[in-house]
């Protein structure tokens, strides 16, 4: 194991399983709709990647890239557009692909800045949702795995632009971060 990892949360195994329960609700619940898949770069690239291939109906993807961590563990609060979408989204059913929701805050801003492009339908699917760090209050519609107030890592989730490549979802060590 890595030598910065304090705990393997969920393995590969438990990934793959918990994808194949989301990809066909997904499935079942879009059927006849016009679905469109938008991945929150980067921390959802990974989770992405493998959530569409356990749908099972024609589907489309764009991508918008945000950023409020930066080199920290902390939110600075301040959500910044890094790369928009490449289409339009009015009328399309919209279904957002988040890594992780903690504070709410990234997410809160992209419900408002997309609803506002009026899409036909907008629903939010996380593989990861911190619960007890919420500053605003954000309605989940699919949802991996409830995890607790710890900085996690893996599965595309970063710290300092790390880690992104571990293939399960842990939690940092502490004095990974806390020495910086
Ligand atoms: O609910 P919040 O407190 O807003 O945190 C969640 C967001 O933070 C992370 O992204 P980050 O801003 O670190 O960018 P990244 O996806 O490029 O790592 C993560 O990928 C989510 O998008
Ligand atoms: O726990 C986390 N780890 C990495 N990035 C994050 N962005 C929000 N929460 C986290
Ligand atoms: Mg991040």
């Amino acid at each position: 194991m890595e030598k910065n990892i304090r705990e393997i949360l969920f393995t590969e195994e438990q990934i793959e399983k918990k994808l194949e329960e989301l990809g066909a609700k997904i499935t079942a619940d879009y059927q006849g709709k016009n679905l469109l898949l938008i991945g929150v770069l980067k921390g959802a690239n990974v989770f992405m990647s493998d959530l569409m291939r356990k749908i099972q109906i024609p589907l489309s993807i764009d991508f918008i890239a945000v950023s409020s961590y930066g080199l920290s563990t902390e939110s600075s609060g301040v959500v910044k557009i890094i790369k928009d979408l490449d289409h339009s989204i009015e009328g399309k059913d919209v279904l957002i692909v988040e890594d992780i929701i903690d504070t709410g805050l990234t997410l809160d801003y992209l419900y408002h800045n997309l609803l506002s492009r009026k899409p036909g339908s907008f629903k939010i699917c996380t593989l990861l949702d911190k619960p007890e760090r919420r500053k605003a209050d954000i309605k989940v519609d699919y949802k991996g795995f409830d995890i607790p107030d710890e900085f996690i890592v893996g599965y595309g989730i970063d710290y300092a632009e790390q880690y992104r490549n571990l293939p399960y979802i842990a939690i940092l060590k502490k004095e990974v971060y806390e020495k910086q």
